[in-house]
């Protein structure tokens, strides 16, 4: 690509510009690393390291113009522009032709539940007969491949290359408050745009509920001329954003459970797993296999966005009958004495609430919840997941979900304050999570429940006392060791010491 129709891109943001020549650029790249001759080097002040301070190897490695913000003099043609990370969406949306002017582009933000909708989306349109791509946390799928994800949302520079491989009518979207703030969808726009729910979540990066909020409503800035905002208003965040929308005459329809709604709940069972939406005047009942007041949501969220995109209700209905779950949402094992486990994402207080309360509604007598905390992550919200978790299970073991290079020490002596400050006597700290997993295992009874959340399908970054990877592997380690006729008791206990 020519480097003239490159600057096009970004004119109006250039400051600086040493470049006469005309030049042709063969890639695009925001990592020193990455760069092969003949491509541009977009540097970023980032958060934890400086792109600008990766000029020198970008050079070394071939790249024919460097874009920074700092003013440089270099001896390669340099532009500087007002803010690189700014930029790159608009260099890379016209590096790619634009790729999301050629799908119908959903969007979704909210603490919790985009990956569930995605997944849910996803099913019906292919149930519909239409193609479509997902870019969220368990992967991106592409033209129905499977690639392992960078970020929930990927940057500006791989989501329009990502866009641009997809010959997918419809592309599904999660977006991430970080995505939001750090403009990796500027240039998007978005048929509809969907809102979840908000819970206290990632206020390391934000630092207040208001401003996690503000991030969430740019989303709702990417919405087409006729695009569709659509809005869980159940929750109190989106009955806020609701208003807000109103008010900046933002088409919006609503998922609500009474009162005014385009798509109202109605008769829920107990559980979750069959309900009645009530949609321009008629009422039609749901089955889901996949329990959960919460999924019931993300399932009336997917079946509004899909009513709207033009899918008969029949077919809608009729897709959501046969779909299976999420990877590692609300997932469950049966133990051989009966007892349930379950393998589930939670990590905010209220997703604690609504997986072990849907495990009482399915009739668990008692209940042991193991979960515990990212490192270096949002602090202030675990004393809440603490309450929440003892106020609906008997019993709490607290471990890791992963240290992210902090101390072992000192995650202990955080888990051993929290259990302290609670002073219930029902929680224990068991430092290795396969350890926990295995006495939970062994104490087993028909009629327990055992949940595990918190990493829900993730692979472990720790070495645990089990030679497993996952929570769903450890419990499938479980299940063969102590089916296994050739092992004695005692050799079992061997073996786990
Ligand atoms: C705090 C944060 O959000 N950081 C994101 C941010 O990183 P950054 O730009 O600050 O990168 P940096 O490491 O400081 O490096 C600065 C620049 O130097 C360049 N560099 C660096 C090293 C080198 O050798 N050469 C080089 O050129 C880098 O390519 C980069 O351009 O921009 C990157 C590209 O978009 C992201 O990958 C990265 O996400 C990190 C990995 C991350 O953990 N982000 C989390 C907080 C996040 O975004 N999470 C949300 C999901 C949240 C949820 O709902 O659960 C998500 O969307 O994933
Ligand atoms: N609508 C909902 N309301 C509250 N909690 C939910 C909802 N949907 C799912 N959850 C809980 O949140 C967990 C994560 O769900 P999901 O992966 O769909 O959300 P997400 O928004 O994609 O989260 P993340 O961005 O962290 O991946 C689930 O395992 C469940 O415990």
């Amino acid at each position: 690509m020519k480097l003239a129709e490159l600057k096009a891109a970004i004119a109006g943001s250039i400051i600086q510009d040493s470049v006469t020549e005309e030049i042709s650029i063969q890639g695009l790249q925001i990592h020193s690393g990455l760069i092969n001759p003949g491509d541009m080097f977009v540097a970023i002040s980032g958060y934890t390291r400086d792109g600008h301070e990766y000029i020198q190897e970008a050079i070394e490695r071939g790249a024919s113009v460097i874009i920074g913000e700092k003013p440089l003099q270099l001896n390669v043609p340099y532009i500087q522009v007002e803010n690189s990370r700014k930029a790159l969406p608009r260099l890379a949306g016209a590096f790619y032709d634009y790729p999301s002017s050629k799908h119908k582009m959903i969007g979704i933000t909210g603490t919790n539940g985009k990956t569930t909708i995605s997944y849910m989306l996803r099913h019906i349109l292919n149930y519909a007969g239409i193609s479509c791509s997902v870019f969220g946390t368990i992967s991106y799928i592409i033209n129905g491949e499977e690639y392992p994800p960078t970020n929930t949302t990927p940057d500006a520079l791989k989501l329009q290359e990502l866009l641009a491989m997809s010959n997918d009518e419809y592309v599904i979207m999660e977006i991430s408050s970080h995505a939001l703030e750090q403009s990796r969808i500027d240039g998007l726009t978005l048929d509809y745009a969907l809102f979840t729910n908000l819970a206290h979540d990632h206020l390391d990066y934000h630092h207040t509920m208001e401003n996690y909020f503000r991030a969430k409503q740019r989303l709702f800035n990417f919405l087409n001329q006729d695009g569709q905002a659509i809005i869980n208003s159940i929750d109190p965040w989106g009955r806020k954003l609701t208003s807000i929308l109103k008010e900046k005459k933002v088409p919006a329809k609503i998922v609500a459970k009474e009162g005014k709604g385009d798509l109202l709940i109605e008769e829920l069972s107990p559980e979750g797993s069959g309900f009645r939406v009530s949609l321009n005047g008629k009422s039609y009942p749901v089955i889901l296999a996949f329990p959960g007041k919460h999924n019931v949501y993300n399932a009336a969220m997917s079946i509004l966005t899909c009513y709207e995109a033009g899918i008969p209700i029949e077919t809608i209905i009729a897709a959501l009958d046969s779909f299976k779950g999420v990877p590692g949402r609300f997932e469950m094992i049966e133990h051989p004495s009966g007892a349930r486990f379950v393998v589930d994402y939670a990590h905010t207080e209220d997703a604690i609430e609504y997986c072990l309360n849907t495990a009482k509604e399915m009739g668990a007598q008692k209940v042991t919840h193991i979960f515990g905390f990212r490192g270096g992550r949002d602090q202030t919200k675990r004393g809440n997941m603490l309450d929440a978790s003892l106020m609906y299970s008997d019993e709490v073991y607290l471990t890791i979900d992963d240290l992210n290079e902090v101390p072992l020490e000192a995650m202990l002596k955080d888990l051993e304050a929290l259990k302290l400050k609670t002073s219930s006597g029902r929680v224990q700290v068991i430092s290795d999570r396969t350890a926990a997993i295995r006495k939970a295992w062994l104490q087993a009874k028909k009629g327990d429940w055992v949940l595990i959340t918190g990493k829900g399908p993730e692979l472990y970054k720790e070495d645990f006392l089990l030679p497993v990877k996952s929570d769903l592997q450890a419990l499938e380690y479980l299940n063969h060791e102590f089916q296994a006729p050739y092992k004695t008791g005692a050799q079992l206990q061997g073996l786990f010491k």
